[in-house]
């Protein structure tokens, strides 16, 4: 477990009731880390910056500490406050004294049990705070890599931007950011993206608010790239959720031809419509599936289909450190990947292109659905992907590794159906 970051070194009572609190909501409750963190810091707004920096890090600390906490922890189980009493002793955040300060008798108890553990009896996945059924496919797929992928996936996020091109170049929106002062640098491998150094209030700011830029990960932004997108063409977003990618794709069409943003949770596509607003997008037709009726009618009828489909979402635990927390049935997953993917391929013309893409680093999630679909529908062929995106890799999908290229975890495959079918 690394050292604790100097950001958390001046900790006090209400840092850390507010800690245990947020870690009940996402361990217990099972809410999303980055959502119960955003409803507490709204209801306490009297709460600095810098407490804000605190809570957050004792929370996250936590997380990406989870296995080895669980293991330390044996059979029993512990409170989240034992939690965080481990965590802070045993990265050496808080002596015992001042654990004692803000814990109480908890604090004994956490130094008598650190006591009693002896850190040779953690087994790697716990050391690198992975699930073991997952440690295990990782090492048969990524072998040495494993631990890497795994010490990529217990670290931070960059803070990365997609520059809307409808609105401002990059260099322009660069040169904004800058005068901000928010020191941006364009992203390695997007051409849209730009990285800034730690978190802002962006939504306040003029670019986000005017629409020039949007948060988003340099993988979705490679993902949506992938699609190449082509001005006057119809395209659909079969699972758009709430339409990060639907964004870019209007921004790569330059706001022209149809885009089609489809998906079965009408309440994440109900936000899709402000946000294109803002981008200046007025191409975007949302559309709540199963619609059976329309889907008969537009059979065959697009350029391009990309499935962003749901899965487990391993590869952004960097984002969501609390997702290794919960069971995962990924016999259920990739049947509901394989059904997707089925439907959406429908609406593919002749020629035209289906991109499957995940944030799973599984194969069951990734090159097994792939190799299911192809082998039940000779019309397609699977197209070598570093032929619009090269990262370097070889092979013919494209595979984004947070050690490797800096991104989320990311998988997608590029499919052209034939012609004569
Ligand atoms: C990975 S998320 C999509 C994220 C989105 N594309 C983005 O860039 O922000 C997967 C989405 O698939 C949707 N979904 C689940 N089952 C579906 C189905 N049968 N058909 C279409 N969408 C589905 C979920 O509601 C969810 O919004």
């Amino acid at each position: 477990m690394a050292a604790p970051s100097s950001a958390v070194t001046r900790i006090r009572a209400a840092h850390w009731q507010a800690a245990a609190l947020l870690l009940e909501k996402i361990r217990d409750d099972r809410q999303a880390a980055d959502v119960a963190l955003g409803h507490w810091f709204r209801e306490h707004r009297q709460m600095g910056g810098r407490d804000r920096g605190h809570v957050t890090a004792l929370v996250y600390g936590v997380l990406r500490d989870a296995m080895r906490l669980q293991r330390m922890a044996g059979p029993q189980p512990l409170s989240c406050r034992d939690w965080l009493c481990m965590h802070a002793l045993s990265t050496g955040l808080l002596d015992h004294h001042a654990l004692h300060a803000l814990a109480g008798d908890a604090a004994d108890a956490a130094r008598t049990r650190l006591q009693a553990f002896d850190d040779a009896a953690l087994g790697d996945a716990e050391r690198h705070n992975v699930p073991e059924s997952i440690w295990r496919h990782w090492q048969t797929h990524y072998g040495h890599e494993a631990a890497l992928l795994a010490d990529a996936l217990n670290r931070e996020a960059p803070v990365d931007l997609r520059v809307n091109l409808l609105k401002a170049s990059r260099e322009r929106a660069s040169a904004v950011l800058q005068d901000l002062g928010l020191e941006p640098t364009t992203t390695p491998l997007s051409p849209w993206g730009l990285r800034l150094p730690r978190r802002a209030a962006l939504q306040s700011a003029a670019p986000y608010r005017e629409g020039w830029v949007e948060p988003q990960d340099e993988g979705s932004q490679l993902l949506a790239l992938l699609v190449d997108a082509k001005p006057g063409e119809r395209i659909a977003d079969f699972c758009a959720g709430a339409g990060g990618k639907t964004l870019a794709l209007g921004a790569a069409m330059q706001n022209r031809g149809e885009l089609w943003a489809l998906d079965i949770a009408a309440s994440r596509l109900s936000r899709i419509g402000s946000r294109a607003q803002r981008a200046g997008l007025s191409i975007v037709q949302a559309c709540v599936l199963p619609d059976d009726a329309w889907l008969t009618t537009q059979r065959g009828r697009f350029d391009a289909v990309l499935v962003d489909a749901p899965c487990s979402a391993t590869g952004t635990w960097r984002r969501n450190p609390e997702l290794r927390l919960r069971d995962i049935d990924f016999t259920a997953l990739a049947l509901q990947q394989r059904g997707i993917l089925a439907a959406a391929a429908r609406l593919v013309r002749p020629g035209g292109r289906l991109i499957y893409a995940t944030c799973s680093l599984m194969r069951d999630e990734n090159e097994a659905v792939v190799a299911d679909f192809i082998a039940r529908n000779a019309g397609f062929d699977v197209e070598d992907a570093s032929t619009v995106i090269n990262c370097g890799d070889s092979g013919p999908f494209l595979r984004l590794l947070p050690h490797r290229h800096g991104t989320d975890g990311f998988f997608a495959a590029r499919m052209l159906r034939r012609n004569d079918t």
